[in-house]
């Protein structure tokens, strides 16, 4: 259908727009016109993916004729597969309105794990070995030595694509990954290399938050995108904490022995280098020598795409670097060894000491300026020098090199930035206190500073979730103005959520699940007379979400003790997910199985885990979700206690305002988990009295705020009891109805 909208013809695939979808776009469509970005929440399962592509394309399908291009970010492969069925509903929509003058093309990009068709890479699974083996067939000097040498093997794929390339012509239409693979498979052509070139062509792109956000990444796929395309983060609830991730660096033990065994082998290739190796050497040298930048050094030679990925630089603003010509004290190859070498032991020594440090990472630089043999200036060029040695040494599979590429990219984050980091290094598993291999981490605690090249580079960014609230913080942690926040009711013919705030369990027991109070026993035992008596009114599906493993562990434990987990599985099947992530999706599946067979179940699992952050429970899957206490992080660790410091010092938030914000967003995001569309229902109980709280429950989104009564908070279990009863009643009869 097609609608105007604020002067603008808006083309819709499905017969009737939601009033909360004319809102969103409404607010949209106003940040488009003022050229700013946009903070947008709206209610779970409400059509916002379809409202967000509908709106965009119409609008520059009108304003931009030239530019077109609209940048949005999943989380997940899931995800994107989602939002490219709604991209291809949305394509036919306008192919029927006429509407397109010519072509439009939407191109999905996921990483060679899951687009490679060459057997013998793919089988090795894991993300980093599939990219090595990619590219040990496809770098430019190895593909320029096996036109001498048939015997040396290529990639077909890639041959096939880039003799190819020039003639082809795809016809418009939307391309997902499962239609790369086939697209690929019917020309013999590698559909991850035609993706990514593809994508300067492509109106619509989606890909994962990694391909904007991660500077290694961005610098290799989407440098080129324009400042005009609209970037699009779904799901974006929990961004900052993709950015923190994307500039953080782990190294243990083990790391530390592969980057040293890394480097041995490098110093032997270049003692024992003859021939062409060492006149390459040389050559390198010379060049860096005589002012001659990285960059220009590496794309200097018949360079390709998969070389690109060597010579990728691991922060964002390496132009910089890059057009700096190279210290002297690393310009020969086994005097940058020999720096890495001193690194690594310098990093060793760190992870030896028996107990905990935390530092600012200039006084990390500092000390290590006294152990390392080069000026500190180097160290910015760490990974870049090290991606320069191994192109020059002609390493096609980078994979055995990736404990010594984090080494270098540890480095190399930390001299580059000013402020926003801290060195850690924890030498045991601190909530459990027990030994195990100790951990230093370059820990990233300014989410903004992944964030920043992103705001300052696209005109309009769109940051929208079913939970954002509330929607100040995040233009504060990320540091960018918002023109437009805004947040959205759901519309309703009916009554379709109920949440109820449970302040107290059996025998009036006071419910929290507060880290200084998990002795009291009394509180999961409440827990689980809670889950039972819940158990035998709502049919169907329970779905059950702890702070932590480590409480919900405690709390099945009590419940085994009591008898409780008996009288439980006498009423539904009961599932655990595990951090195991096979074992946690066989539970799935048999939960699943369970609801549709009419057994009914019920599946446990935790804030911030896999089935809390992906998983649909929608209709008979979900008809109630329970969150035993409140999901607050571990605030003994170090991590966060320096994070929280920095937010306070940087962005005056306030240690307490952060924990309850991101413990409400983690709670909303548990619960909106059983509203998955709009015919869907569902029963939300938050099963701590500190939910009652004002500070708290002000921060639980509008469209679930709007459903709960005063008579629905700090309620005792019996009460909660009726009112859920009286729910289903209602739903039941609004189904018969119908
Ligand atoms: N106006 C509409 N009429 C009919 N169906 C719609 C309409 N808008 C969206 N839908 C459908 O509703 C379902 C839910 O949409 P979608 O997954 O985009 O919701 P969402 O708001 O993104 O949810 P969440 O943010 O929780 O993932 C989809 O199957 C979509 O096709
Ligand atoms: S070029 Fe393509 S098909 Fe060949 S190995 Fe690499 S990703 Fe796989």
């Amino acid at each position: 259908m097609k609608f105007q909208l604020d002067g603008l013809d808006i083309y819709f695939p499905y017969p009737h727009v939601y009033p909360e979808q004319l809102s969103y776009m409404t607010q949209l469509k106003k940040a488009l016109d003022a050229k700013g970005h946009v903070v947008l929440e709206m209610p779970s399962g409400t059509g916002k993916t379809i409202t967000l592509l509908s709106l965009l394309t119409s609008y520059l399908l009108q304003t931009q004729p030239t530019v077109r291009k609209i940048i949005y970010c999943t989380r997940t492969v899931e995800e994107m597969e989602k939002v490219m069925e709604e991209a291809n509903i949305l394509y036919h929509c306008l192919q029927q309105e006429r509407v397109m003058d010519g072509h439009f093309l939407c191109v999905g990009l996921a990483s060679r794990k899951h687009l490679c068709l060459n057997e013998q890479v793919f089988s090795y699974g894991e993300g980093f070995m599939v990219d090595g083996r990619c590219r040990s067939l496809t770098a430019s000097w190895i593909r320029e030595k096996a036109k001498a040498d048939p015997s040396i093997p290529q990639c077909p794929f890639y041959e096939c694509l880039e003799q190819q390339m020039d003639e082809m012509m795809i016809p418009s239409g939307v391309y997902s990954i499962q239609d790369w693979r086939r697209w690929g498979e019917r020309n013999g052509w590698c559909p991850y290399f035609y993706a990514r070139k593809l994508l300067a062509f492509a109106n619509l792109v989606v890909y994962s938050y990694h391909y904007l956000l991660d500077p290694k990444v961005s610098q290799l796929v989407s440098r080129e995108l324009p400042q005009d395309a609209i970037v699009v983060f779904d799901e974006a609830h929990n961004i900052d904490n993709v950015c923190i991730e994307a500039l953080s660096v782990w190294v243990n033990t083990s790391t530390i022995d592969d980057a040293n065994n890394a480097a041995m082998y490098l110093a032997n290739r270049i003692a024992s280098a003859k021939g062409q190796s060492f006149a390459m050497l040389q050559q390198e040298y010379q060049n860096l020598t005589q002012g001659q930048t990285i960059h220009h050094w590496l794309v200097s030679s018949s360079f390709n795409a998969s070389d690109w990925e060597m010579s990728q630089p691991s922060i964002h603003d390496v132009h910089q670097t890059l057009e700096e010509t190279v210290p002297p004290s690393i310009r020969k190859a086994e005097h940058f060894i020999a720096y890495l070498q001193s690194l690594i032991a310098y990093l060793k020594n760190l992870l030896n000491r028996p107990e905990a440090l935390e530092m600012t990472h200039t006084k990390f630089l500092q000390e290590l300026s006294q152990q390392c043999p080069v000026d500190v200036k180097s160290f910015r060029f760490t990974s870049d020098r090290l991606s320069s040695l191994l192109r020059t040494l002609e390493i096609g599979d980078w994979s055995r090199f990736r404990s010594l590429d984090s080494v270098a990219e540890l480095i190399t984050i930390a001299s580059t930035y000013s402020s926003g980091f801290a060195i850690i290094v924890e030498p045991f598993e601190i909530k459990s206190h027990a030994w195990s291999s100790p951990v230093l981490q370059l820990a990233c605690l300014d989410a903004s500073l992944a964030m920043m090249p992103v705001t300052r580079k696209f005109r309009n960014v769109v940051i929208t979730s079913g939970t954002l609230s509330p929607l100040d913080f995040y233009p504060r942690m990320l540091n960018f103005r918002a023109a437009i926040t805004a947040s959205f009711n759901m519309s309703i013919s009916r009554r379709c959520v109920l949440p109820l705030i449970i302040g107290m369990g059996e025998d009036r027991v006071l419910l929290t699940s507060k880290f200084n109070q998990r002795g009291e026993l009394q509180v999961p035992k409440s827990y689980g007379r809670i889950l039972i008596e819940i158990s035998k009114v709502v049919p169907d599906g329970i779905v059950g979400f702890f702070p932590s493993y480590e409480y919900m562990e405690l709390a099945l434990d009590v419940w085994k003790e009591n008898n409780l987990l008996d009288e439980l599985q006498t009423m539904k099947l009961l599932f655990i997910e595990t951090s195991d992530s096979a074992e946690s999706s066989l539970a799935l599946r048999n939960f699943r199985t369970a609801c549709d067979i009419g057994r009914g179940a019920i599946f446990l699992s935790v804030a911030r885990g896999k089935a809390a952050e992906g998983i649909d429970f929608d209709h008979h899957y979900g008809r109630c979700v329970v969150l035993f206490g409140m999901p607050f992080q571990y605030t003994e660790s170090r991590e966060l206690k320096a994070r929280l410091r920095y937010l306070r010092e940087r962005f005056q938030i306030m240690e307490n305002d952060f924990l309850v914000f991101d413990a409400m967003r983690q709670a909303a995001q548990c619960a909106g988990r059983v509203i998955r569309n709009k015919s869907d229902y569902g029963i939300m109980v938050f099963a701590d009295r500190r939910y009652a709280r004002y500070d708290k429950i002000t921060k639980l989104p509008r469209w679930i705020l709007q459903f709960l009564s005063e008579d629905q908070i700090y309620i005792d279990i019996e009460t909660a009891l009726t009112k859920i009863k009286q729910f289903l009643l209602e739903m039941a009869s609004q189904a018969l109805v119908k």
